[in-house]
């Protein structure tokens, strides 16, 4: 089995790549935008996504493009502790002046910066472990925060360990692919809505068939439409697999109240790693 994960190796994706399925061929790739149009093309069976954080919430990027997909669901999560250090080219911190990260790591340590080391100009880039490749080739300037395994690889030290200013990180993957699952009795459920209009009671409408059902919501969050200022998609978890009975008598109300209905899968309740 392959599975896209956003490369190169000895990332945070890797590391929940690994925990997942350590039987699977790991591939690289440069972008999440690139790992679901690679498993929708079906040129590749899954990919691994980061798609919310304890700490800065959701992964919009991955969340807005996940709702453009025609033939993958997700089929799986799994939790990662996400630990952050910081990695440096030189053995002391005298020379630092750039630190570099995906944007998600450099959200997480930022607290840490502000606080040790205000003058460090803080660079995203693709992935952290990208991020450990550019500092050792920029030299001794240079840092990057990633994984302890990221900075091994590309002979970096680590400087500082655990610099995530929430110690207790988490960030959820969820794995998509183009197979149905089917339910185990310890499932989720990934949906998005939106309405027609603009009506009093409109999402409540949506919550209470969950209540009624006694379906237990994992999570809810809006983003934009991008239509207008004041539209919204909301994206909800559930607990349940979209088979189990209660589940189908929500999904077919609440089809009918909303505009668009998507789902984007059912899948067993992911670990904590
Ligand atoms: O940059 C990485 O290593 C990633 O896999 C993305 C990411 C960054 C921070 C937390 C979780 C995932």
């Amino acid at each position: 089995m392959e599975l896209g994960y956003l490369g190169p190796m000895g990332s945070y994706s890797y590391t929940a790549a690994k925990y997942y399925d350590p039987k699977s061929l790991l591939v690289g790739m440069k972008t999440f935008r690139e790992i679901i149009t690679t498993v929708e093309e079906g040129s590749i069976e899954e990919g691994i996504l980061p798609i919310e954080n304890s700490t800065e919430g959701a992964v919009t990027q991955v969340m807005d493009n996940l709702m453009e997909t025609e033939e993958s669901k997700i089929q799986g999560e799994i939790i990662l502790q996400v630990r952050h250090n910081l990695l440096t080219v030189a053995e002391d911190a005298s020379e630092l002046k750039y630190v570099l990260s995906h944007p998600q790591a450099l959200e997480q340590c930022r607290e840490f910066f502000a606080n040790q080391f205000p003058e460090v100009v803080l660079i995203p880039c693709e992935s952290s472990s990208t991020a450990c490749k550019i500092a050792k080739e920029k030299g001794i300037e240079y840092g990057a925060i990633g994984n302890i395994l990221a900075g091994e690889n590309n002979g970096l030290h680590t400087l500082y360990k655990d610099i995530q200013d929430n110690l207790n990180n988490q960030t959820r993957f969820v794995i998509i692919g183009r197979k149905n699952t089917v339910p185990t009795g310890k499932d989720k459920t990934s949906i998005a809505f939106s309405f027609h209009d603009d009506f009093p009671g409109s999402l409540h409408s949506i919550l209470k068939e969950f209540a009624e059902e006694n379906i237990n919501l994992t999570r809810i969050e809006s983003r934009p439409a991008k239509t207008e200022l004041g539209r919204y998609i909301f994206y909800v978890d559930f607990n349940g697999h979209q088979e189990d009975l209660q589940c189908k008598r929500v999904l077919n109300n609440i089809e009918k109240i909303t505009n668009k209905l998507k789902i984007f899968g059912s899948y067993p309740i992911g670990q904590i790693y």
